[in-house]
């Protein structure tokens, strides 16, 4: 009597196990993409995505070459996600217009936090155009030379906090690592509110909400996988939110600040004040009655945004330049400070051009046009991307599908290219794991071009970096800034803290790329002959890194 129930298990898991199978045999053999090359149990299961993203922490960009190497160009990385690594893909997929949109199962999994699509995953390319077209104007190249001096001032605060730490009694170690992603968040706050959120100033250079919104994205890859983790996030009180996962709180507030400025502009606007620059806040809520459309069709009128979508774009506008710009700032003053022959072509070629140190004589345009400073940022952008990873499109409906490398993905295919592949094509950039600005400098146009096409930091077209001309005016001005002041003679050189090691920067792909949990943060000294006490730096270890 009491094995009685046994036959019904045997028949329940019986069911189970025939279902499993089923599964696993239609989708190797039978589904719209069983003819694409992949491994077995990527074809027919997304558990090898979950395994590499959450469970090894990011580790999918460094897998997807190793199976182009076994499978080549195209390859199937889960049921309905076919991943290419061919550089003749990239403008068929992503050019201005482009009918492939961006895939819901990956993207809308980013929505639990903040409640509503941001711009960056909303899905449907026609409503993103809406909403893009509103904040293009704000960080188009003239409204980023016009906010010029925002950034000007950043770096220059940058220098300053620098310097005091440096001159300061003590160990003499500068944050880098806080300090760049606390310059990106001021600027961004400045520069889109004309309301800094000065972290530059706390004690702390902001560290919990940076490492807040990281400890969200960790969450990201089981999102994905489970939709109904983000689906949970969003309709629970934020208090149940906070009490499960601490972190959000830090993150939290900032919505709350974000929430008050967006009330204060509405009230400013109905009381008729002028405020002394127009925000991003006054773009979205105020727009103008009339403005060119960005794809050439003429004069639109773009209707009035409701108030969740306009904080979900600030939140995301915050979000989304801070650990990007900030990481990528970070890896140029890495590999500057690591290779003593790069350090003193940047540092001679800067004081050439900068008579003065002080980045208030600087201008944007004069440092875009120093080929060796560019060559460094294209290469901090190459080996740094702020999002490394597979960004996944989906075919259009309605068509005969898309070909790439003469495979056919029927419309509704998943599709997607990566940066860290992209920027390791080893045709385009031999020994591409080496940190080389003067492969940007002289080459012959075909060798430009190829690199190019390969070189895609900020994606292309329509669904490309909205703050892509901020985030080069922070690089540029940053690593100027840096450079011409703290040049590369003995007696007043950086020098990297001797407790980090080149491993520290490696990248893992939550959404963002970010460096390992248990990567130690960027830290520098100063090698100045009348320093006195302090770390010594570790001379060895700098020089271990040049060759890479
Ligand atoms: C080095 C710095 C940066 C890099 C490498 C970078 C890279 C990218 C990339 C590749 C995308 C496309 C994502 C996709 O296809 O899903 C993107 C989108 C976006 N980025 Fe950046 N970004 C950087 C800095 C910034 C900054 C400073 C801002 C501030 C405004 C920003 C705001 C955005 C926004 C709002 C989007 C979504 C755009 C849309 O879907 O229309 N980014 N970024």
């Amino acid at each position: 009597m009491a094995f009685a129930f046994l036959p019904s298990i045997w028949l329940v898991s019986g069911v189970i196990a025939l279902y499993i199978l089923s599964v696993v045999v239609y989708r190797r053999y039978f589904h719209p993409l069983s003819h694409v090359p992949g491994p077995f149990l990527w074809s027919v299961s997304s558990l090898p995505i979950l395994y590499h993203q959450g469970i090894r922490e990011g580790q999918l960009m460094h897998e997807l070459p190793k199976l182009h190497a076994v499978y080549g160009p195209v390859v199937r990385i889960s049921p309905n996600e076919v991943h290419l690594s061919d550089p003749e893909n990239y403008d068929i997929i992503h050019n201005v217009g482009t009918k492939f949109y961006k895939d819901p199962a990956y993207y809308t999994s980013m929505d639990g936090p903040v409640n509503a699509p941001v711009i960056l995953t909303v899905i449907s390319n026609e409503v993103h155009r809406v909403r893009r077209s509103a904040l293009n104007p704000f960080f188009s190249r003239r409204s980023t030379l016009e906010l010029e001096p925002v950034v000007r001032d950043k770096a220059r605060k940058l220098l300053d906090l620098m310097e005091a730490t440096f001159s300061r009694p003590g160990d003499g170690v500068f944050n880098a690592h806080h300090a760049v992603r606390a310059l990106s968040v001021d600027i961004i706050t400045e520069y889109a509110y004309a309301r800094c959120w000065n972290q530059m100033d706390m004690e702390d250079w902001g560290a919990d909400y940076q490492d807040a919104i990281r400890a969200v994205q960790d969450l990201f890859p089981w999102m994905v996988a489970f939709p109904i983790l983000s689906t949970l996030f969003g309709a629970v009180p934020d208090w149940i939110n906070v009490m499960i996962f601490p972190p959000y709180k830090k993150w939290l507030m900032t919505f709350t600040v974000i929430r008050a400025a967006v009330a204060e502009v509405q009230k400013e606007i109905s009381m008729g004040t002028k405020p002394p620059r127009r925000t991003i806040f006054h773009e979205l809520i105020d727009p103008p009655s009339s403005e060119s459309d960005d794809e050439g069709d003429g004069k639109k009128e773009r209707p009035k945004l409701s108030d969740n979508i306009i904080f979900a774009d600030a939140v995301n506008v915050t979000g989304a330049g801070a650990e990007t710009t900030g990481s990528t700032i970070g890896r140029a003053i890495f590999e500057v400070i690591s290779n003593p022959e790069i350090y003193s072509t940047l540092t001679r070629e800067l004081e050439e051009a900068l008579p003065d140190p002080d980045p208030n004589t600087f201008s944007l345009v004069a440092l875009e046009k120093l080929p060796y400073l560019n060559g460094v940022i294209k290469e901090a952008l190459r080996l740094n991307p702020g999002l490394p990873g597979h960004l996944p499109r989906v075919v259009p409906p309605g068509g005969a599908g898309a070909t790439f490398n003469g495979c056919t993905l029927p419309p509704g295919a998943s599709v997607s290219m990566s940066a860290w592949t992209l920027h390791h094509n080893k045709d385009a950039f031999p020994h591409p794991e080496r940190f080389d600005p003067t492969r940007w400098i002289d080459a012959l146009s075909e060798v430009h071009r190829a690199r190019d096409r390969c070189m895609i930091p900020f994606g292309r077209g329509s669904r490309n970096c909205l703050g892509q001309n901020l985030a080069l005016a922070e690089l540029y001005y940053s690593v100027a800034a840096i450079f011409r002041k703290f040049g590369a003679t003995v007696d007043n050189c950086l020098r990297i803290h001797p407790d980090f090691a080149r491993s520290d920067l490696d990248i893992v792909e939550l959404l963002l790329g970010y460096h390992p949990r248990k990567a130690r943060k960027l830290r520098v000294v100063l090698s100045r002959k009348e320093r006195r006490g302090g770390i010594e730096p570790n001379h060895e270890i700098v020089r271990g890194d040049i060759s890479n």
